[in-house]
């Protein structure tokens, strides 16, 4: 299997439960919701993405022969720190287009945990550590369990109640970007207080300043 890879960076998850620790991110190319190209944003299922995904020219991006030398990459972007608490977050463009068990039990030989962000409308491969969907409204969901359900908001037509039916620890709302923002933020904030299964998820590396 040949991996895809736009970039791999170290950084601070910036959002959900895990939001402050310290991970690699490894960003798979393509979506299955959105080429990935301003001129077709308009007729996407997935129209108000915020993430370059396109191609592997990205820092650590590129073509990986081997669910190895893939891990050995995220390893290399880890540095040479405290093995201890090693935490891979598996994002894209749709991770799950491309990660399969062989690259999962890969970055588990390396002693990483790993966290895949997805849009919950292709199978995962057996062995996520930290499951996190992210459903959108035209896209069918095939994936009603995992650790964290975080949904953008607001979205036409995807009501959070929708999704409280099914099996996840944690539910969130994150604002949508772009022009809203700070509406969408007030009204996150308000569903939550109405609603409190609900937790606000803020995208903090935005705020931070931080990839
Ligand atoms: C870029 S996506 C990649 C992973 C996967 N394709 C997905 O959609 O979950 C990473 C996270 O960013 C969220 N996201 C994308 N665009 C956003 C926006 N404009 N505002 C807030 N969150 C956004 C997604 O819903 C997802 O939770
Ligand atoms: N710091 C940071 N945290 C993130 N959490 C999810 C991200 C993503 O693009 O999937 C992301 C990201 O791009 N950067
Ligand atoms: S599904 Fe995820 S990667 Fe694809 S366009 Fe939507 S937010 Fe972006
Ligand atoms: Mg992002």
């Amino acid at each position: 299997m040949t991996y895809l890879i736009k970039e791999i960076f170290y950084t601070l998850q910036g959002e959900g439960q895990h939001a402050g620790r310290p991970a690699v991110f490894c960003r798979f190319s393509r979506c299955n919701l959105w080429t990935g190209r301003e001129k077709d944003r308009h007729r996407a299922v997935c129209a108000f993405c915020d993430t370059d995904f396109v191609g592997t020219d990205g820092p650590g991006g590129g073509r990986y022969a081997t669910a190895a030398e893939l891990a050995a990459a995220v390893e290399a972007a880890w540095g040479e720190g405290a093995f201890a608490r090693r935490f891979v977050v598996c994002t894209g463009g749709e991770p799950l287009l491309q990660l399969d068990a062989e690259a999962v039990d890969a970055l588990h030989a390396r002693g990483f945990e790993v966290a895949v962000e997805t849009n919950g409308s292709l199978p995962p491969p057996p062995g996520i550590d930290w499951l996190c969907v992210s459903p959108k409204i035209g896209a069918d969901l095939v994936v009603e369990t995992g650790d964290e359900l975080k949904l953008v908001y607001p979205q036409p037509g995807g009501d959070p109640e929708l999704f409280e039916h099914l099996d996840f620890r944690s539910f969130r709302l994150q604002p949508m970007d772009g022009p809203d923002l700070d509406a969408n933020t007030r009204a996150a904030i308000a569903y939550c207080k109405d609603h409190p299964r609900w937790q606000l998820s803020l995208q903090t590396h935005k705020y931070l300043g931080i990839p």
